[in-house]
């Protein structure tokens, strides 16, 4: 098969080196890698199956300057929500191509590690079976796939991990110890969930790769971007100055406050969200911790 993939960042080249073991992969970015398969726009655009490995915030704008609808399906491997718009990366994408030809990649998955082959599992998500089990067939064998339906569940997971993981980040870099760790993450998935089951999510979806898997990893390791940045903000490190030498993206930077303005519109309950936004916009750490985890939080 032949697939190509929008976007030669961390994830776009682990994709596509696992991609490139048994099928025909092809890379586009916007600024040429010396690596094969690398292909201009044009040509990425006209494989069947393509995969779009950006970062949420330039969905909108990339689809609208550069997308040209020729048939193809997209898997969609971006984790988070736009932070202007309010909406999900979904209906971003229906606004192009027909929900039928999209699919959404979930699941706990650190680029570097695919990079090195190790083994990983990850989650398919489409209202269409059939398209999610040919993105299946795209992965290697040291890629464990699973399917299901559950898009909005995928999403969630997906972009709700990266806000819990820097309250997990900052919690480790202020030493608040490992039961206050656990504790925010335990409260943070069922905060995801409540979150995406309003929207329409499958509750079960949490509990498996995509939800607790995502969330496990991303949240308590520092080969997170998420996690290294609520390690500089516990440091009292400028945001701009933590994401200027982070050089990547972390998604839930921006996502965080995408939720808070979902969740206030729609009277839903996102403590740890709100925290980490008010954190992002400048409140003390230690003084946003002591709110969420003391007794009077
Ligand atoms: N790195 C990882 O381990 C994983 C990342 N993801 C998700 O994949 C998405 C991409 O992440 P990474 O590749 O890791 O980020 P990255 O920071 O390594 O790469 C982002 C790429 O997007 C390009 N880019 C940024 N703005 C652009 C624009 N307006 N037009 C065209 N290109 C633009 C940059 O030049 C860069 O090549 C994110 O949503 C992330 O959450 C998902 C699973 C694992
Ligand atoms: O989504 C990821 C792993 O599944 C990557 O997380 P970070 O963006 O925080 O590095």
């Amino acid at each position: 098969m032949e697939v190509g993939i929008i976007g030669g960042g961390k994830w776009g080249q682990a994709l596509h080196f696992a991609f490139s073991k048994n099928h025909k992969s092809r890379l586009y970015s916007r600024t040429p890698k010396h690596i094969e398969g690398f292909a201009s726009l044009e040509e990425v655009l006209a494989c069947p199956l393509l995969v779009f490995a950006l970062p949420a915030q330039v969905v909108g704008e990339w689809l609208e300057a550069n997308f040209v609808d020729k048939g193809q399906s997209i898997l969609v491997a971006a984790k988070g929500i736009d932070v202007r718009k309010h909406i999900f990366l979904n209906e971003m994408f229906a606004k192009h191509l027909p929900e039928n030809r999209l699919a959404f990649l979930s699941g706990p998955s650190f680029a570097a590690e695919v990079m090195r082959a190790l083994p990983t599992a990850l989650v398919i998500s489409s209202h269409n079976t059939s398209l999610a089990q040919t993105y299946e067939k795209l992965f290697p064998s040291f890629i464990k796939t699973y399917t299901n339906d559950d898009v909005v569940g995928a999403e969630v997971s997906g972009a709700y991990k990266n806000v819990i993981a820097i309250a997990s980040g900052i919690c480790d870099g202020l030493e608040l110890g490992n039961n206050a760790r656990a504790s925010l993450i335990a409260r943070g998935l069922v905060e995801m969930a409540r979150f995406g089951v309003h929207f329409g999510a499958k509750e079960s979806s949490f509990l498996g790769l995509s939800g607790a898997g995502d969330l496990f990893l991303t949240a308590s390791s520092t080969l997170s971007r998420n996690y290294r940045v609520g390690l500089g903000l516990a440091h009292l490190r400028p945001l701009e100055q933590i994401l200027k030498e982070l050089g990547e993206v972390a998604e839930g930077v921006y996502t965080a406050k995408a939720i808070v303005s979902m969740g206030t519109k729609e009277g839903i309950y996102t403590p740890i969200a709100k925290e980490v936004a008010h954190m992002l916009e400048g409140k003390p750490p230690l003084e946003s911790l002591r709110d969420l985890l003391s007794q009077n939080g």
